[in-house]
């Protein structure tokens, strides 16, 4: 069976300042970008829905449950990347890598297949002090997908990529979202044409569009007229 995740009248306030509006959207297999520009809401959106910020109103199911129900279960089946992700700086990436995966309880031997994914064997046995800002986010990126998780939710993973590393990633996604749910949140349109499958746009915390595949051509204009309509 194809997992579905369904967000249902999605609203986020902060105070008295909603910055989500009402947000509607179904998920299944399939690599969806999410773009938008700076202040879009998009950071918040995929934080309610991996659970580590509260919605103001609406439900989110998985599978057809409210995951209200059993929400360590379906964290469990997540992987996440946010915007900004500490690390132990003291942590060789392996250690890190092994630390995660007992956290998340994945086998050990997931260590060793998102280090070579994410091209970072050769800094395994280095510091995590001494690493550039591409390769903490690479390594950030390793963690969310061990164990190949059913929901991967990367919120701007690009940054830092050089463009060998994009192309690569995203060869690497467009191959999990055949069997997962892949949520990536850019505002840049060159990571999401290409190999998305569906893109959403995101403005002002509101669902401006969302086009599959086949529409996906002329991506960058399309991106401008949403962002202009409202002008
Ligand atoms: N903790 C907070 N308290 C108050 N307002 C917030 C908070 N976090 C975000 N906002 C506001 O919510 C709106 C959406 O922010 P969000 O970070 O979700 O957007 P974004 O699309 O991810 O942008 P960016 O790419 O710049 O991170 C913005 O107006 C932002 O100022």
């Amino acid at each position: 069976m194809n997992d579905k995740l369904t967000l249902k009248n999605i609203s986020k306030n902060y105070k008295d300042k909603e910055v989500l509006h009402s947000i509607n959207l179904e998920f299944e297999h399939g690599l969806y970008g999410l773009l938008g520009p700076n202040g879009a809401g998009k950071t918040t959106l995929l934080n309610i829905m991996v659970g580590i910020l509260e919605k103001s109103c609406g439900t989110i199911e998985w599978n057809g449950n409210d995951i209200f129900h059993n929400p360590e279960e379906y964290r469990s089946g997540i992987g996440f990347l946010p915007q900004h992700l500490d690390f132990y700086h003291n942590f060789t990436g392996e250690q890190f890598l092994e630390y995660m995966s007992k956290l998340k309880e994945v086998d050990s031997t997931e260590v060793n297949r998102v280090l070579n994914v994410m091209n970072l064997e050769s800094v395994r046995f280095k510091k995590i002090s001494s690493y550039s800002g591409g390769m903490k986010q690479r390594l950030g990126i390793a963690q969310a997908i061990l164990g190949s998780p059913k929901l991967l939710v990367l919120d701007e993973p690009t940054v830092g990529l050089d463009l060998e590393e994009r192309a690569h990633f995203k060869k690497y996604l467009k191959e999990l979202s055949n069997e997962s749910i892949v949520i990536l949140s850019t505002h840049i349109v060159s990571d999401v044409e290409e190999v998305s499958d569906y893109v959403i746009f995101l403005k002002n915390g509101q669902i401006q569009k969302q086009i599959a595949n086949d529409q996906l051509s002329h991506l960058e204009e399309l991106y401008l007229s949403v962002q202009e309509e409202e002008c």
